[in-house]
C-alpha cells in the first residue's frame, strides 16, 4: 500500500474508526443491529471492516466465551429488570459523546436503573 513501516515499530490498528468508516458502512454512527440481517459479514477476523476481537493469530481466544457469554449476561439483565434513566433523559437525550484512551468509553457515564422484574417459574 506503499507505506514504510520501520523494524520494531509498535502498530495499533484503529477499530474504532474503521467501524465508523462511511466507505465500508451506510450511516456508521447509527445503531442499527439490523443491518446485519442477511449479511456475510462476522466478526471472525476475515471481514477487516469488522474487527473487535482483532484477527488473524494473535486474536482474542475468548471470542467464542465471549459470544456465549455476552447475549446470555444481556438477555439475563433484560429478562429480570426494567431500566430507567436517571436525570430526566430519554434515548434520544443520551450523551454519546466518546472519551479518547486505548478503549472506549463514554464521556459522560451512562446512568441507568434497574427495577427488578417479578419472573414467574413455570
Ligand atoms: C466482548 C469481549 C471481548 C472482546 C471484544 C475482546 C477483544 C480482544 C482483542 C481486540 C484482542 C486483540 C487481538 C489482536 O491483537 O489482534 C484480544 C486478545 C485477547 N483476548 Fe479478548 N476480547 C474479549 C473477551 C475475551 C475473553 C472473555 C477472554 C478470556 C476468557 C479473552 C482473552 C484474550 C486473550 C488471552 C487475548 C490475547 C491473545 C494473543 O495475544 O494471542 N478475551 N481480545
Amino acid at each position: 500500500m506503499g507505506y514504510f513501516i520501520p523494524q520494531n515499530t509498535q502498530v495499533f490498528v484503529n477499530a474504532r474508526s474503521i467501524g465508523r468508516d462511511p466507505e465500508a458502512w451506510h450511516k456508521p454512527l447509527s445503531f442499527k443491529p439490523q443491518r446485519f440481517l442477511g449479511s456475510d459479514i462476522d466478526d471472525k477476523g476475515q471481514n477487516f471492516e469488522l474487527i473487535p476481537f482483532g484477527s488473524g493469530r494473535r486474536m482474542c481466544i475468548g471470542m467464542p466465551f465471549a459470544h456465549k457469554v455476552v447475549p446470555f449476561v444481556l438477555a439475563s439483565l433484560l429478562h429480570c429488570f426494567d431500566w430507567e434513566l436517571g436525570s430526566n433523559l430519554t434515548p434520544e437525550t443520551i450523551d454519546m459523546n466518546e472519551r479518547v484512551g486505548l478503549t472506549l468509553r463514554k464521556l459522560v457515564p451512562l446512568k441507568a436503573i434497574p427495577r427488578k422484574r417479578i419472573v414467574r417459574d413455570r
